[in-house]
């Protein structure tokens, strides 16, 4: 966490250095009171008469050195918050992009809420911490220090009530620290516990308005907010009985100075003055430890926090970047060496993959496979089989248990993470859609494509007609989660954005689904007629959706069953023969 402050050491310092100049003037005051009191007021050196004119000057110089003070509280308060914000500004900045270079398993094992806690709570429990440490912590600790040393340097006799008194406020604040410290650790749990049902409640609302479960959701969120305010009542309680204790302990202790400034007073070894001075000074020493209090409730959580910031920032990406940068130059022409070669070769061998999660449950078993460039490849199965597994391991959402994936005859973890996801455009069932216009959401496969290069891609997509119908059409505003698009519309703009992006493979996980068979009948000849050259991977549960396919891959728990052409695999493959019947029962076959 110190390199994320070094960078503002300027104002981490300076921060600091005000404060010291806040909390002197404070010190210097009951000593000036003192003065003001003795001389100006009662005269002790001049025979009881006073000196107004002393009490004058006393007195502008005691507004003065306020005046001061609050400048360098001011300023000291500017500067700390400089070093804060900007500090927290960084960690949430390297923990975001940390997020985003996660695997999929990574991200599950912290779980959605957690790492929306962590990004923004705990962040700011922190940013807290290194503020307080800047500010109020320099401030504790030059108020005990000076008090102590000002307040013995009037008469060494007043040791003697902090000597009593010190220990017991020490002893309250170290059973409150050994009890508040482990609740840090819980509220942060209870508080992930939290975010986690509010993102599943308002991601899934519509599953839950259809299922008309709002009250049991109620239940739920309102058991998780129960347990977070339970365990903050429990810290809550813990100091509002730890406060007045120390209260008690700190006005006996004034109530002490007295009685022992009594006592100096008739023994002529201090003053009338000397007596309120060492008040107020025993205030501060005694305030300082009470302080220390929410110092160290506030560095507990910061520590908690802390730590939870460094389990992501030191999480590394399991999926590591090779140093292969793909056979293009940086201006997208091939390299000499390649200009021959076809792209979008890809190889399965001998692959076999289980989940991270589940490492002795494999998923794909010892699979296969030579898909040329230019090939459409469909890949079907039933349910669950390890389509959407398959190909995964393509762009390494996942990397393979054993095998070797080869795109154009490099493995797939030798290449730069960007080499090979910039190869492979990608549509799933589920489409993503942002809360951006149509044109965005598209050009977000190709963030330059102009407006032609857009319309041509929605056209692939057969979205045309749906955009056009849109009061503002291309422009129009998706709101968030696409909510305002039809199941159908949101596929056809995942597909329309994969296609804009003119990647050498294309996949398409499932990805049409929600097409009726017309339609997607179309995407895919046009697809087939436009872009030839391009490896085309369509994963379906229809036989309709990749009947014109130039081979369709028949995966059967997690093994290749069967691949051929569809009039191959009718005599072939029973698989292929058993899905084709229920299919065409069901009339869902467009032939
Ligand atoms: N992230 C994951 N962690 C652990 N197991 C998983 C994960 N994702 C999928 N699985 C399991 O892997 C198996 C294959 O899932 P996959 O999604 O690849 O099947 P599929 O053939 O694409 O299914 P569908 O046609 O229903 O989309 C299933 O048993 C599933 O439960």
């Amino acid at each position: 966490m110190i390199k994320y402050i070094k960078k503002y050491w300027w104002a981490a310092v300076l921060a600091p250095l005000f404060m010291i100049g806040e909390a002197s003037m404070d010190l210097l005051q009951p000593r000036l009171m003192s003065i003001i009191v003795d001389e100006g007021v009662l005269g002790l050196s001049n025979n009881g008469v006073g000196d107004l004119g002393l009490v004058i000057r006393l007195g502008l110089m005691m507004i003065f050195f306020v005046f001061i003070g609050g400048v360098c509280g001011i300023m000291s308060g500017i500067f700390a918050n400089i070093a804060g914000q900007n500090f927290g500004n960084d960690v949430r900045k390297d923990l975001f992009s940390r997020i985003m270079s996660f695997s999929f398993s990574q991200t599950d094992e912290f779980s959605t809420g957690s790492l929306i806690t962590r990004v923004t709570n705990d962040v700011t429990q922190v940013q807290n911490f290194v503020q307080m440490a800047l500010r109020g912590f320099v401030r504790t600790f030059i108020l005990f220090i000076g008090g102590l040393f000002c307040m013995l340097s009037l008469n060494l006799s007043f040791g003697v009530v902090i000597g009593i008194s010190l220990p017991l406020i020490l002893l309250c604040v170290i059973y409150f620290i050994a009890k508040a410290n482990p609740k840090f650790t819980i509220l942060q749990k209870k508080l992930d516990n939290l975010n986690n049902v509010m993102q599943e409640n308002v991601a899934g609302s519509r599953v839950v308005k259809a299922y008309v479960r709002e009250d049991y959701e109620k239940k739920r969120f309102g058991k998780s907010n129960d347990e977070l305010v339970n365990t903050q009542l429990d810290v809550l309680l813990l100091l509002s009985y730890m406060t007045p204790i120390m209260n008690v302990i700190l006005n006996f202790s004034v109530v002490a100075i007295i009685k022992v400034g009594q006592i100096n007073v008739m023994n002529g070894s201090v003053t009338p003055g000397e007596v309120m001075a060492a008040i107020t000074y025993a205030s501060q020493v005694l305030n300082a430890v009470m302080r220390m209090n929410m110092i160290f409730q506030n560095a507990s959580r910061g520590m908690t926090s802390g730590k939870r910031i460094l389990e992501v920032l030191n999480c590394l990406p399991e999926i590591k970047d090779g140093d292969f940068e793909g056979f293009k130059g940086d201006d997208g022409s091939a390299r000499d060496e390649e200009r021959d070669k076809k792209p979008g070769d890809i190889i399965f061998e001998n692959v076999s993959f289980a989940y991270p999660t589940q490492k002795e449950d494999l998923i794909i078993k010892d699979f296969s496979l030579h898909i040329r460039p230019g090939e459409t490849i469909g890949i079907l199965g039933e349910t669950g089989c390890g389509k959407s597994s398959l190909v995964n391991l393509i762009p390494r959402f996942y990397d393979v248990s054993s095998g070797r994936v080869l795109i154009d005859g490099v493995d797939v973890r030798d290449y730069k993470l960007k080499a090979l996801r910039d190869k492979i455009a990608i549509a799933l069932q589920k489409s993503e859609i942002f809360s951006e216009t149509i044109r965005e959401n598209i050009s977000w496969g190709k963030k330059d494509a102009d407006y032609d290069r857009v319309m041509h891609a929605a056209k692939m997509a057969q979205a045309l007609e749906f955009i056009e119908n849109k009061p503002e059409g291309i422009g129009t505003v998706v709101t968030q989660g696409g909510t305002s698009l039809s199941g159908g519309q949101k596929q056809r703009l995942a597909i329309a954005r994969a296609v804009i992006k003119g990647a050498d493979i294309l996949i398409f996980d499932d990805a049409s689904s929600a097409l009726d068979l017309k339609t997607e009948a179309n995407l895919y000849k046009d697809l087939k007629e436009e872009y030839p050259n391009t490896t085309k991977i369509i994963v379906a549960q229809r036989i309709a959706s990749v009947k014109d396919a130039d081979r369709i891959v028949i995966i059967d728990e997690g093994k290749l069953s069967a691949v051929g052409s569809h009039e191959e695999l009718l005599k072939i493959s029973s698989i292929y023969q058993d899905i084709y019947n229920s299919q065409l029962g069901g009339g869902q076959i467009a032939e």
